[in-house]
């Protein structure tokens, strides 16, 4: 992403600081977990069946967009089990030899996180299939027609797989979860809570009114609401007296051009792209994404997950449209029978 178009809610590079701050406001157990109750109750139920069997649970799927709680729920699961627990994603795991070393290396009852597991090369894939299953993986010896395998055996583990688009996951991975949950962006009273929590914890003075306005503002993302309290605490340090109220929160929001709905420079830049620059569309991601500057996964991850959800972008067969709403938001006349037609159909064709 270029750095001079970096937004400042759905940039995903923080500094070393921001990252020990992001790190101190997570929630260590289930209760401290706010939201996603129905994933949380019925993740509650596995662990505790798990411990009264004094086993190693089920694996673990967790999908739904960036910064909802994966990775946390990832580290509760490991802390709820008093288990330890090893991180690692799909894009580090190219080959299959780096997974079995991985797998190799695990103690028993211990967690793994494989983040964007959706992103695992195939080979390592298969491997993963077995490890899942039986607990065992064949480690190749040699090359060529003399290749032979070695089959090891590997501790009972649980693996916690993080993806952001479940859909591009194959049958045969997906089955091999015991427990599915996707997490659902956050209602407003619950960002309010994670607000207060964070606020709390950073020993920032807030109104409750001066909570709410960041929680409205954070596309329905703890991440987001966290990073827009850090960048609202910094203003009112240095221009107020450091107590956030409502009027600050609004000043200091304006001031870093998140606006009203939460959209930030790229979600306009999206739109606006596809209202001024191809009509209100349809228009390809690749397209879009082009005449952005960005790439297609972040118009695709980021971006659009939130404006899709508040109705001011339609994924559709012939490809992205801008809907009613989008040109209203951006001060625009809706022009007359621009295809919205085929709104209706929500895909990801492009
Ligand atoms: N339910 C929650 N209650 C309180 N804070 C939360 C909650 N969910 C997430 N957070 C906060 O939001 C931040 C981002 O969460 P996390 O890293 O778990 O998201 P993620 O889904 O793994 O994102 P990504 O897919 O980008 O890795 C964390 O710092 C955490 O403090």
């Amino acid at each position: 992403m270029d750095e001079n178009v970096r937004p400042l809610v759905s940039g995903d590079a923080v500094d070393l600081e921001e990252r020990k701050i992001e790190s101190a406001l997570r929630p260590r157990t289930l209760a401290e977990f706010g939201g996603q109750r129905r994933v949380s109750e019925q993740l509650e139920l596995v662990l505790h069946a798990a411990r009264g069997r004094n086993r190693a649970p089920d694996h673990v799927l967790l999908s739904g967009p960036p910064g909802l709680g994966k990775t946390t729920l990832a580290m509760i699961i490991a802390s709820e089990m008093s288990a330890p627990l090893r991180v690692t994603s799909g894009p580090a795991i190219q080959h299959a030899g780096d997974l079995a070393a991985i797998l190799s290396g695990l103690s028993e009852g211990e967690v793994l996180f494989l983040d964007e597991i959706h992103r695992m090369s195939r080979p390592a894939e298969e491997l993963l299939y077995m490890a899942m299953e039986d607990f065992r993986v064949d480690v190749i010896v040699g090359k060529g027609p003399g290749a032979t395998a070695i089959p090891l055996e590997i501790p009972p583990f649980t693996l916690v797989g993080a993806t952001t688009r479940a859909g591009l996951l194959p049958g045969p991975l997906r089955d091999r979860f015991g427990f599915t949950g996707h997490l659902e962006f956050y209602d407003a009273p619950e960002l309010e809570k994670i607000v207060n929590r964070s606020a709390d914890l950073l020993e920032v003075d807030i109104t409750p009114e001066g909570a709410a306005e960041i929680a409205s503002r954070s596309r329905g993302t703890p991440r987001i609401a966290n990073r827009l309290l850090r960048r609202v605490r910094d203003y009112a340090e240095v221009r107020a007296d450091g107590i956030i109220t409502l009027a600050l929160s609004k000043a200091a929001l304006e001031l870093y051009e998140v606006d009203r709905m939460g959209l930030d420079r790229l979600d306009r830049s999206v739109l606006d792209a596809l209202c001024r620059r191809f009509g209100g569309g349809p228009v390809g991601l690749s397209t879009l994404a082009v005449a952005v500057g960005e790439e297609r996964e972040t118009v695709e991850e980021v971006a659009e997950p939130f404006l899709v959800r508040s109705g001011y972008l339609a994924r559709t067969p012939r490809g992205r449209v801008a809907t009613p709403a989008a040109w209203r938001h951006l001060g625009l006349n809706v022009p007359k029978g621009a295809g919205f037609a085929d709104t209706l159909f929500d895909t990801d064709n492009e």
